[in-house]
């Protein structure tokens, strides 16, 4: 995955001051030493961190960490007191007016919390709004925001106005506008905080199938951890300005860097969290099924690696079924000599995916005295996760956050 945005030592400090500020941060004192010292605001202190092309990574803290500002340092809406912002290796921090305006029309577009759409224009004016301001002329801008309408769903409302629309569709002409700029970088601040709860999962999930579809670099600010856990790839978790910790819902869970992020993720039931493919481990012998698959010598495989289970592949590896010593001995009695792999695997062994949570998973890993095949979406096998393992997961994140 190549980075889309790196931040290397950024700074924000709002005041009179700003070089003072800088100064005592520089030094390791905290925003409310440097605010009882200076009277400034640390807005964001040496944050430095790479987002990846096509993740959504969601920024998340409580009010006055540093979201908003850190965010709008990325398009230079707040210009930063020290440090750089890479966008596709440009330094937005030293860009002139013209290369910024060009830079904001066609990389970046943002969407806000508050819908911030146009009374007097009908729907597909505001759709069309950002292109309008990149100077495309009419016929096309129409028929961009046209189509940006019909990805969220809005297909039959271009001639409304805003008032006529509820909150949760008036939030969707604020996406549509943006993605009528085909932006390659989203930013959304709180974008769905405002709408009630059942229409902001139904955002959160257009969202992840905008993404499916597009891959778009998304930059979310949430103060939600459900909506973190629900739509991030990746989160940074920030506090007094500072970035605390980046990682994986996953990551972060099972190891959190301080009592604030520990704080944050009380509660979370890690096995909604974590998945199949995080705890899968490819220790068991594989045997590829051939037309000639010997019983005894997979018999032997299973004790070389004292095993009692083995998983059966064909030759792309994809998962067949799989076999016990168990099974295996009981069709080398049975079928002297001419015994094949065929006789003795069980074929309708599960698999689950490894995108299934810990959730998904439990009643199988319950009830089967095998560890459970893991594939891909393709049905490759990648692996297993056994009993032990699952709990052993269990009870590290319960330890994590307790
Ligand atoms: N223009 C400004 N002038 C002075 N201080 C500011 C300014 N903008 C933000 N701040 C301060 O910077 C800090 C970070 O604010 P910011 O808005 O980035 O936080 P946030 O995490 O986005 O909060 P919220 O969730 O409430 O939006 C806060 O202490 C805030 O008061």
């Amino acid at each position: 995955m190549s980075e889309k945005i790196q931040i290397e030592g950024l700074y924000k400090i709002f005041g009179p001051n700003p070089k003072k500020g800088l100064e005592l941060s520089k030094k390791g004192l905290s925003k409310q030493e440097i605010l009882e010292k200076t009277g400034m605001t640390v807005g964001v202190q040496d944050a430095n961190f790479t987002i990846d092309e096509g993740e959504i990574f969601v920024i998340m803290g409580l009010s006055g960490s540093g979201k908003s500002t850190i965010v709008r340092m990325f398009n230079r809406l707040i210009k930063p007191t020290a440090g750089n912002v890479l966008v596709d290796g440009q330094n937005v921090t030293t860009m002139t007016h013209d290369e910024l305006v060009s830079f904001r029309l066609h990389n970046m577009s943002m969407v806000f919390q508050s819908f911030a759409l146009l009374p007097n224009l009908t729907v597909l004016e505001n759709a069309a709004f950002g292109l309008e301001l990149a100077q495309v002329d009419k016929k096309k801008r129409n028929e961009r925001a046209g189509l940006a309408l019909a990805q969220v769903g809005l297909e039959g409302w271009e001639d409304s106005l805003p008032a006529q629309l509820s909150g949760g569709m008036q939030q969707r002409v604020g996406l549509a506008r943006a993605l009528a700029v085909d932006p390659a970088i989203l930013l959304m601040d709180e974008a769905f905080s405002a709408l009630d709860p059942l229409i902001r999962t139904e955002m959160q999930d257009e969202l992840i199938n905008l993404q499916e579809k597009q891959k778009r670099t998304v930059v979310f600010i949430s103060h939600d951890l459900d909506e973190a856990l629900r739509i991030g790839d990746r989160i940074a978790i920030m506090e007094g300005g500072r970035v605390v910790q980046v990682g994986t819902p996953e990551d972060i869970l099972q190891n959190p860097a301080d009592d604030y992020v520990r704080a944050f993720f009380r509660g979370v039931d890690p096995t909604n969290v974590i998945s199949a493919g995080d705890i899968v481990r490819d220790v068991y012998p594989t045997i590829i099924k051939t037309k000639d698959g010997s019983l005894r010598t997979t018999h032997e495989l299973l004790s070389q690696k004292d095993r009692s289970y083995g998983y059966v592949l064909d030759s792309q590896r994809r998962f067949l079924g799989l076999v016990s010593t168990e099974s295996l001995t009981k069709a080398i009695e049975e079928n002297t000599g001419k015994a094949s792999l065929d006789k003795a695997y069980i074929k309708d062994a599960t698999a689950v995916n490894m995108d299934d949570s810990m959730q998904d998973i439990l009643p199988e890993v319950a009830s089967r005295n095998w560890p459970i095949p893991v594939v891909n979406e393709n049905n490759v096998y990648k692996g297993v996760v056994s009993k032990y393992s699952f709990l052993k997961t269990l009870h590290r994140a319960d330890q994590a956050v307790a």
